[in-house]
């Protein structure tokens, strides 16, 4: 798949092979205590056009996973798959955004993960497993449109600068009748007092 209009995004395709993604997705789907997709924000009712969990060491605090959703423990199957990509990527994340496309008609819209605790640098590397579905790009001064597909298994990894240049989504595909599990694995700066909250514990 193509990535050349974006060199901070590397694509590494069949990270899981065929048959073991197939089995990350259904274990997934099957413990995965899936939240209803309703929220109330603000006083304003939201119906989030997918389902998703929020997976965090212990402090990490994420103002939109705050305001959204309840943070969870990692379970063995979310760790595992962790260190799998931690150590392929060389890189430590304390926190996964898991999101389950129900089937074509669930989406993301336009977005940058771009959230202050994410830093000035956001590494993000995400996994796809189960249907394949179109990832698009958006530049954020030119308007230029790129896609490319994330199949079964891929791992896609948005180096720092995609967030700064690029706004993404995944569009509504009505010809799409599979589910698709995505997963974003992030490092979320604690926050101060969070540190200082830890350093309390410890003491
Ligand atoms: O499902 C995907 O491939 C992207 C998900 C995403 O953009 C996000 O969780 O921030
Ligand atoms: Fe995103």
């Amino acid at each position: 798949m193509n990535t050349d209009c974006c060199p901070e995004l590397k694509l590494f395709e069949g990270f899981y092979d065929a048959i073991e993604s197939d089995r990350l997705y259904q274990r997934l789907f099957e413990e995965q205590d899936w939240p209803d997709n309703h929220y109330s924000v603000a006083g304003r009712q939201l119906t989030l056009p997918r389902l998703q969990t929020w997976h965090a060491d212990t402090g990490i605090v994420y103002s939109y996973s705050d305001n959204l959703l309840q943070t969870r423990d990692w379970s063995p199957l979310l760790s595992s798959i962790k260190t799998q990509i931690e150590s392929y990527l060389n890189y430590r994340f304390n926190s996964v955004l898991v999101n389950l496309y129900r089937s074509g008609e669930d989406y993301v819209g336009w977005h940058s993960d771009n959230e202050p605790e994410l830093g000035e640098q956001p590494y993000i590397a995400s996994l796809t497993l189960g249907a394949a579905r179109r990832f698009a790009l958006r530049h954020k001064k030119t308007s230029e449109i790129n896609d490319l597909v994330l199949a079964n298994g891929d791992l896609l990894v948005m180096e720092p600068n995609f967030q700064h240049h690029w706004q993404h989504s995944v569009p509504l595909d009505n010809s799409v009748t599979g589910g698709r599990i995505n997963l974003t694995f992030r490092n979320v700066i604690p926050a101060k007092n969070n540190i200082q909250r830890n350093k309390r514990r410890q003491d």
